[in-house]
This record gives C-alpha cells, structure tokens and sequence, in this order.
C-alpha cells in the first residue's frame, strides 16, 4: 500500500484495492457523536498492570516513516475493563502540523492535537499476528493529546529521543518508565465501540476504547512533536491521521452520562 502517513488525502482512499478490509463498514478511526453514544452503566474502569517499567528496562524507540513507535514488553496488559485479559505489543502517535490538528478520532467534529493509542492483543492467542485477524483480536486503548500550561514529564520520555531517529528506520533505545504516565489519571470515563486498524491491512479486529480525559504536553513539546520526524530526506512526517470512517450503524457506547 502507499505510505499511509503521508500520501495525499485522493490516495487513502484506494487502501482497499490492495487491502480489501479497509473498504469494509467496521472500519476506523470515526467521529464520536456525544449525542448518539449509549451510556453503559456495565463498562468497567479499564485497569492496567506492568505498565510501570524500571529506568533499566531499554525499549526501542522507532521512526517507521508513518508514526513514531514505542514497542512494549508482553509484560504489560490490560486486566480489567475489558471482558478478556490483552497484552501491550507497542504503541505510537498520530499527529497533525503546526497549523493543523492530528488526532484520529474526532468528537462532535472536532479534532484534538493528536492522540496516542497503545496496542494490545487478546492474551488467548499465541502471538500478535495470530491475535490481528480474530474479532476479538486486538485492543487500542486511545487517547487526545492538547497543549496545556506546563510540560508533560511522561511524554517528556519519549519526545526527547525523537531528534535521535529523524530518519525513516532510525531507532533508539530509551529507558522504562511509568507508561500508565501517558494515559489518562481517570481510566473510568471512556467510549467503546468496535473498529479497525486505522492503516493497511486494516483488520476489523480492534475493540477500541477512547477516553474522555484528554493528556496536556506543552506548546514546545507539541512542537517537536510535529517538527522532528521525516517520511525521507525532504518531508516532514505531518499530518498521520486517516480521514475518519463512516459507522454503517454502530454503535459508540460510553461508560458515563
Ligand atoms: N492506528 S494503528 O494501530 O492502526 C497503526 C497505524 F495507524 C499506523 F500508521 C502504524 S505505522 C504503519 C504500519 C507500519 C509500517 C511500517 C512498520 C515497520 O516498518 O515496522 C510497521 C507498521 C501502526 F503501526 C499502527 N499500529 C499497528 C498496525 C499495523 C500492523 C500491526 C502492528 C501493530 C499495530
Ligand atoms: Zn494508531
């Protein structure tokens, strides 16, 4: 497929002549209509155990040429909120430029800064591949990033190695810390619905969650976070976000009024 985080909006659109379920109606990322969700008293809180790695623990920090990738030990899951048990395989941003907003999801139509999701695969199957082609395969647990008054510490973590590995496939070790740090405090207020893979093979096998509580970095941190990655020698990796999907009658369920 093209490369998905930078080809033209026009290109996105023929993911599914290579990929055929990214022409399917269970597809993401999606507009969350705050109207039209259905508040479910029954969604846990999602809990999360492992997520807080000593400084010794090196992961690898990768510029993929679509996003910037933090891959995760197994060692981290997420053990409640969901009706399976999901193991971290690594997570990564979507963002826009300095004059565009990035997220994925939108709400009422709006978009946020950018957002980070982490991946996760149902501890049931033996390996991520095996888990990335069953329905209930995969869990992104997703977040908005906003510019607030003060520098995030946890983001802090990751966005100051991004100068390190500017080139595609340029990567770099960096040292565990609080990974919980990069979600939301509040893991009780969230929306829910069933999607995909936002880029190619686009499997409908993701159970997402998106919280309500969005994540402050600081202008500067925003800054480099649009500025410090390239696609190859002369763009910028900007605006790494698919347009968002339509619902074909799902429906987005949130576990507050
Ligand atoms: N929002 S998302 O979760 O669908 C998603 C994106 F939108 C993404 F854009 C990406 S990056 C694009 C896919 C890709 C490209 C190159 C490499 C590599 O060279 O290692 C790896 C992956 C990306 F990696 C992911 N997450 C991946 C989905 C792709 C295949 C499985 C790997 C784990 C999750
Ligand atoms: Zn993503």
């Amino acid at each position: 497929g093209e490369n998905a985080s930078h080809s033209p909006e026009k290109d996105r659109e023929h993911w599914d002549s290579d990929y055929p379920d990214c022409g399917g109606t269970m597809q993401s990322p999606i507009n969350i209509d705050t109207a039209r969700t259905i508040f479910s008293p029954d969604l846990r809180p999602i809990q999360l155990s492992g997520y807080s790695l000593p400084a010794n623990e090196r992961l690898v920090l990768k510029n993929n040429g679509h996003t910037v990738v933090l891959e995760l030990p197994e060692s981290l899951a997420i053990t409640g909120g969901y009706a399976q048990q999901y193991r971290a395989a690594q997570l990564h941003l979507h963002w826009g430029s300095w004059l565009e907003p990035g997220s994925e999801h939108t709400v009422n139509g709006r978009r946020f800064a950018a957002e980070i999701h982490v991946v996760h695969y149902n501890t049931k199957y033996d390996s991520f591949n095996e888990a990335m082609v069953r329905p209930d395969g995969l869990a992104v647990l997703g977040a908005f990033l906003e510019v607030g008054p003060s520098e995030n510490p946890y983001y802090h973590e990751i966005l100051e190695h991004l100068h390190k590995i500017q080139g595609v496939g340029q990567e770099v070790l960096v040292p565990g810390f609080n990974i919980a740090g990069l979600l939301p405090a509040n893991l009780k207020l969230y929306f829910h619905y069933n999607g995909s893979l936002t880029t190619p093979p686009c499997y409908q096998t993701v159970k997402w969650t998106i919280f309500n509580q969005t994540m402050l970095l600081s202008h500067d941190q925003m800054s480099l976070l649009v500025r410090s990655l390239r696609t190859d020698d002369s763009d910028l990796l900007q605006n790494n976000f698919r347009p968002v999907q339509n619902l074909h009658g799902r429906q987005v369920l949130a576990s507050f009024q």
